[in-house]
Formats: structure tokens, sequence, C-alpha cells
């Protein structure tokens, strides 16, 4: 068997994986990546990019019919159009722009042998730091019958050519509702099954936004609804319920994803782990110091931005030798449902759980907009978590909501103050000024009820010439 010796072995061609090698190797490291599917991992294969590209052409179907036309979008096209946007992306994470980077590419599943030692496409790899970016694959629950009927997930959903006549989805997470939306608007019938409650991590308020915008549009959404049991009669699906069963064309199961463990064995690598992933501290290191962590395989939340986030501190200190330490408060997450949903830091509950009195909340609705009412766009507001002086909690629901967000995520990364943002001049109209009058708005009773300020007022203006 081949030896390869390098500085670092990253396992998994994803988000965070690409990034890493792309870091490593544009450094001067030596780098081995080993890829056991499609370079690109789950984003731009079976998720961001091909959801993303499908609820792009879902609403477009949507604004044509609320103008009256004849949908007719053909899911055929698509099936097509997706594959396209995938094959315009992909070129950036190829084998070719790897090896070009000086990168050694191995296709295969790389399985570790010793607390030292990868093996991979007939070889052995040594490595000064291994990095795991394995990713996660969809659950599939143990419900009876389930393993016995035809079922789509995140996987097999978006090379569907024809709409289905009605789609069941078990799962009302941010895959389940914002495919249920997307295939409602491409003509299909869509009812969801949720057995908590969906957006269940959300704010409660802004999640009830989005569900009655999906109500309102025909998805059926049933909460506190647990399947019993799945069969099969002639060409339909059946979902039992307490009570009640659904008969539908297909099956979409989105009920979480569990991080790709299995193959690596970790035991021979010395890795412990948990059932949401590899055990890593405030630097990503395993139990094994020498093999970290990052992206969805290391627990810490499911997000292309945040496995690149990952990858940067590993690459800044696996190749730089720089101190890094964890931080996620600012990492943001939004649900690209219509209207969309976006989260930085944390919640009203959280930021009342963790500090009591001391937090301000603000709320401004879009209606307040002048941007959001010439665009007919007024659903949604804007929640605003203030402690002294800074904001520690945004939750925004309405158009847009996912670019709103970016500003939010910056205040709170750089700890940046309202003042900052409040003294900010933005253009008129737009839909971020709903971000700058939160801010304003935490300022405006301290200024305009404030006795003392108007005794000041009365000086100044007394000596004033
Ligand atoms: C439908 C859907 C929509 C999504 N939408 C968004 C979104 O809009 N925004 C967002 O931020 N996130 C989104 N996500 C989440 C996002 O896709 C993931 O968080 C991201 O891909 C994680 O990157 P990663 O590098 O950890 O793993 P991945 O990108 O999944 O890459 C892991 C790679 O490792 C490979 N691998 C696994 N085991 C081995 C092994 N033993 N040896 C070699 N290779 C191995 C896999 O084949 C895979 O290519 C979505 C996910 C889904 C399913
Ligand atoms: N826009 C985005 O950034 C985006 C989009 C899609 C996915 N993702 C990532 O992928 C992750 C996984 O998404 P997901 O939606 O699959 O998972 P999820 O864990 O977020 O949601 C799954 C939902 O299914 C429900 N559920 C679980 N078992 C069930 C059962 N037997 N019957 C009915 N309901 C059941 C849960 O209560 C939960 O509400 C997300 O958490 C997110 O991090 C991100």
């Amino acid at each position: 068997m081949k030896r390869i010796r390098t500085d670092i072995c990253v396992i998994g061609a994803g988000s965070g994986g690409l990034t890493v090698a792309a870091g490593a190797a544009q450094l001067g490291a030596s780098v081995v990546l080993v890829e056991g599917a499609e370079m690109g991992g789950d984003c731009l294969n079976h998720g961001c990019v091909p959801s993303k590209t499908l609820i792009a052409a879902a609403r477009r179907a949507h604004v044509l019919a609320e103008a009256g036309a004849v949908p007719g979008q053909n899911m055929a096209e698509v099936a097509d159009r997706i594959q396209a946007v995938i094959a315009a992306i992909a070129p950036m994470d190829s084998q070719e722009r790897f090896e070009g980077l000086g990168v050694i590419v191995i296709r295969d599943w790389g399985r570790f042998v010793s607390k030292t030692e990868l093996e991979a496409g007939g070889c052995v790899i040594t490595a000064r730091r291994f990095v795991v970016a394995t990713g996660s694959s969809p659950v599939v629950p143990p419900i009876p019958g389930l393993a016995e009927v035809p079922f789509l997930t995140n996987e097999t959903v978006f090379a569907l050519r024809e709409t289905p006549r009605h789609l069941l989805v078990i799962g009302g997470g941010p895959i389940g509702l914002e495919l249920a939306q997307a295939h409602r608007r491409l003509g299909a019938e869509v009812t969801v099954i949720e057995a908590g409650k969906a957006l269940g991590r959300e704010d409660p308020e802004a999640a009830a936004v989005v569900l009655e915008k999906l109500r309102t549009e025909g998805v059926d959404v049933r909460e506190g609804a647990a399947a019993q049991r799945v069969s099969r009669e002639g060409d339909d699906i059946l979902l039992h319920l307490e009570g009640e069963t659904l008969r539908g064309s297909h099956l979409l199961v989105a009920v979480g994803r569990a991080p790709n463990l299995e193959r690596l064995n970790l035991k021979a690598a010395g890795v412990a782990h948990e059932r949401t992933g590899i055990t890593t501290d405030s630097r990503l290191r395993s139990s094994n110091r020498r093999i970290l962590a990052v992206g969805d395989v290391a627990g810490r939340g499911q997000f292309t931005h945040l496995a690149n986030h990952h990858a940067g501190l590993v690459v800044r200190r696996a190749v730089l030798g720089l101190p890094v330490r964890l931080r996620d408060d600012h990492v943001p997450r939004v649900t690209y449902t219509n209207p969309e949903l976006a989260q930085v830091g944390l919640t009203e509950a959280e930021a009342r759980k963790a500090h009591g009195a001391s937090v301000t909340v603000l709320r401004l609705p879009y209606a307040d907009n002048d941007r959001a009412r010439a665009e007919g766009q007024e659903t949604g507001f804007l929640k605003l978590v203030v402690r002294r002086g800074r904001p520690i909690g945004v939750t925004i629901v309405g158009a847009q909501a996912g670019e709103l967000i970016a500003l939010w995520s910056f205040m709170i990364s750089s700890r940046a103050r309202l003042s900052a943002l409040s003294g900010t001049v933005l253009p008129y109209p737009t839909l971020s000024e709903l971000s700058k009058r939160a801010a304003g708005a935490y300022f405006s009773p301290k200024l305009f009820d404030n006795g003392l300020v108007r005794r000041i007022v009365g000086i100044v203006q007394r000596l004033l010439p």
C-alpha cells in the first residue's frame, strides 16, 4: 500500500473541507483531500444550491399566478435548471481546481486505521493534522412501514421531473417547510406533518408569521401530529396518523440530519463522539488533538457559513499556528421560506432566560417601512434584543430577512454599540432602514421622554443667541 505524508489531510470535500483544503494549500501547506462521493458535498449537490434554485423557480411561478397568468411551470425544466446551476458552480469545487492548487485529491471513503493514519484509495496517509469534514445525512425515523415505501429525502427530491400530485412531508423544520412551500407554488397539493412545533427552534411569533403565509398559500401544516405507520396502496402512499389517514403521491422525509461518522472508524483514531457529532473543544480539536472537526460533523449547527467559519479557524490554527477561540453568538441562520425568517444571537425568550430584566426588546413592523409599503411587502417584523446598549439578538421575519440580518451579524460579531448604527446614514427608501429605526427606537425614550434632557434643552435655548 502506498504511503503519503502530508501536513493536512482533509476528509470530506464539502463546504468545510474544501475551504480548509483551499486555504491550507494556498498558504503553502501540503494537503491531501479525501472524498467518497461528489466534490462539493451536500450544499452544492443536495442542499443549499438546488433548494434555493427550486425556491426561486417557485417564486417566479407564484408571482405569475398572483398576476393572473397561468403558472405553466414545467417541473422537468425546473429540474434541468437546478442541474444547470449546480454545473455552473461545480468547477469551483472540482477535483481539477484543487489539483491545480497542488492538493492531492483521493476519491474514496476515508477510514482511520490508527491514531495517526487514514486509509483511502489504496493509500495510507499520515498527517500532521487531520480535519474531519464529513457532513451529515438525512435521518430516517423508525416509523413502521417507512422502509417498504419509496420516499424522498434531500438527496433525491431535486431530481423530480414531475410536480407531485400530493406531496406528504414528515418534518416541519427548515428543509420540510422550504420544500413544502416551493412545491405548493409549483402546483402540488402539500401536507406537512410535524410532531412538535413547526420551526420550533425559532422565535414563536416569527415562526407564526411564516406558518400563516404557508397556510394561506394552501400548505396544510399539521403540528403535534405523529405518523404512526406508513403504507402503500397502488401508487399512493398512506400516512397513518392518530384517527386519520393521509393519502399522497410522494413522501418527503425531513426530520433532521445525523453526522456522517460510521465510515470513519473513529475508535481506531481515539476520537470521541456523541449523537450530534464529534466532541470538540473551543479550538475544534477532538479527543485526539491531531484530529479536528468542522461543519455538520462537529455537531455545533448545520449551515454552510458555519462550516466555512470553522474552516477559517482551523486554517488559522493548524496552518498558521495562530490562536483561535470558537464563538457562535454571531452566526446567523435563515429559513428561505417566503417570508424569510432570519435569526442571529439570542431569541427574545433565550435572552430573557439568560439575562432577565436587563434586556430591552424592540419590535418594528415592516408595515412602518416606506419601501415595504411601496413594494406591497408589509408582512413581518424586526425584533431587536438589546443589553447595555449592544444588540445581543435579532429576529427578522419578512421580505429579504436573510439580507437584512447581515448587518446585525456584523454588529454582534464586532460587539458594536447601537449608537454606531443609529449614527449611520442609510439610503431612503430601503428595507435596511428598519434596522436603523430599531436602533433609533432604543434611544428615543431615553432622549424624548427624559426630564433631564428637557431641562438641558431649556438652558441651551436660553443661552443660544
Ligand atoms: C435541503 C438542504 C438545504 C440546505 N440549505 C442551506 C442553506 O440555505 N444555507 C445553509 O447555510 N445551509 C444549508 N444547508 C446545510 C448545508 O448544506 C450544510 O450545513 C453544509 O453542506 C455542511 O458542510 P460540511 O462541509 O459540514 O458537509 P458536506 O457539505 O455535506 O460535505 C461532506 C462531504 O464529506 C463526504 N464524506 C463523508 N464521509 C466521508 C468519508 N468517510 N470519507 C470521505 N468523504 C466523506 C461526503 O460525501 C460529502 O461530500 C442545507 C442542507 C440541506 C440538506
Ligand atoms: N436555510 C437553511 O439554512 C437551511 C435549510 C435547510 C436545512 N438546513 C440545515 O439542515 C438542518 C436539518 O434540517 P431539517 O429540517 O431536516 O431538520 P430539523 O431538525 O431542523 O427539523 C426537523 C423537524 O422534524 C420534526 N420531526 C422529527 N421527527 C419527526 C417525526 N417522526 N414526525 C414528524 N415530525 C418529526 C422535528 O420536530 C423538527 O421540527 C437544519 O437544522 C439546518 O441546520 C438549513
